[in-house]
């Protein structure tokens, strides 16, 4: 069936449309990945955001059971160039057409993205409908484009506390702002036992739960729609090692008085080159955000610790007396190279030093 993606300047792009037929209506943004497209699907940060990927063969290792990065999408919509109908894979499960349906997402295809994503390049990110031709015709071709909602991290938070794994040396209570899955993962495979709690969980519970260290997941939005859980991140980072990842990253710079704002159309893809400033070393990154710790507005408790290669906008800060660090890309990886790793032996390594400290204060 014919479809369109109808941007709010006025320009429209036609396609076939694939997966669910509805209406999708969100920011359009782009990821210049290669691969990773089911762990991108499935980012919850990815929420009220129709997904275009610059590269043009989407769709041909199918879907498998062990890349998603949370249950559902929470995105709005997918646009690809060519979407493969029939993958090859002897992991795949099904095809990115029939997942689309399941999950009640429309996706567009047979797009000239290139053009698309030249256009968000020039303008900045833009809002969109992928809508069918027949729909265009129903409303004669006049679209508002109103305000998307804020305040979702709130909508896609875990309701309850959960255990995601059992044993572990280090206990990291992992604070869900919409944490990608391997997160976890790379926690438990660090040794740690995980518990995932609500990005509104009080001090109190928290502090019950005896944690040896904080993590702070990635999330959809604008970082200052959460000021109300920037107190319980100071407290946290008084009392313990606090990690933040990607919207975790915003979160500690604005509990410690930086200010945060929008990028042009942000930094999604598996290859942002990342300078870290202690030790010259360049890290291929996975990133994922459109927006961005304020450099200027740095206050003295926290020193840059990485900057991005491209267009030095901060990558990492850490702050100067306590144990809490935080980087705007993602370790975690999922999609994407893990040549940044080793942050999360840095985390275990503040665990560590945390009990070796109790330990001369208990003597
Ligand atoms: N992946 C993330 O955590 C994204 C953070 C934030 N929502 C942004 O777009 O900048």
């Amino acid at each position: 069936m014919k479809g369109y993606l109808v941007l709010e300047n006025g320009h429209r792009f036609s396609g076939e449309l694939i997966g669910a037929v509805r209406r999708g209506y969100g920011e359009v943004v782009f990821h210049t990945g290669m691969t990773g497209y089911q762990e991108i699907l499935t980012d919850p940060s990815y929420a009220n955001q129709i997904v275009v990927m610059t590269y043009p063969l989407i769709g041909n290792y199918g879907i498998n059971a062990e890349d998603f990065e949370a249950k559902k999408p929470w995105l709005t919509g997918f646009i690809t160039s060519d979407a493969c109908s029939k993958p090859s894979h002897n992991a795949s499960e099904k095809t990115l057409h029939t997942y689309l349906e399941e999950q009640g997402i429309v996706g567009l295809t047979g797009v000239d993205t290139r053009s698309l994503v030249r256009m968000i390049r020039q303008h900045g990110s833009l809002k969109g409908y992928i809508v069918s031709g027949a729909e265009i015709e129903m409303v004669d071709g006049s679209f508002t484009f109103p305000d998307l909602p804020r305040d979702l991290v709130k909508k896609v938070t875990t309701p309850v506390i959960t255990q995601h794994t059992a044993e572990g040396e280090h206990h990291v209570v992992l604070l869900d702002f919409g944490a990608k899955g391997n997160i976890a993962n790379s926690l438990a495979a660090h040794g740690c036992r995980v518990t995932v709690v609500p990005a509104t969980t009080s001090l109190e519970i928290i502090r019950a739960l005896q944690p040896d260290g904080i993590m702070l997941s990635n999330g959809p939005g604008d970082p200052q729609d959460n000021l109300d859980l920037l107190p319980t991140i100071r407290a946290l980072g008084e009392e313990f090692p606090v990690f933040g990842i990607c919207l975790g990253h915003q979160l500690i710079g604005l509990a410690y008085g930086a200010k945060t704002h929008k990028m042009k159309f942000g930094h999604r893809g598996s290859n942002h080159p990342v300078k870290d400033l202690r030790t010259g070393k360049v890290h291929i990154t996975s990133q994922n955000h459109g927006y961005t710790v304020d450099d200027a507005t740095l206050p003295s408790v926290l020193e840059v610790t990485h900057v991005n290669v491209n267009d030095g906008t901060v990558e990492g800060v850490r702050h100067r007396t306590l144990p809490v660090f935080s980087v705007q890309y993602h370790p975690e990886a999922a999609p994407g190279p893990e040549d940044a790793r080793e942050l999360f032996v840095e985390f275990t390594t503040q665990m560590n030093e945390r009990k070796g400290h109790r330990l001369v204060y208990a003597t």
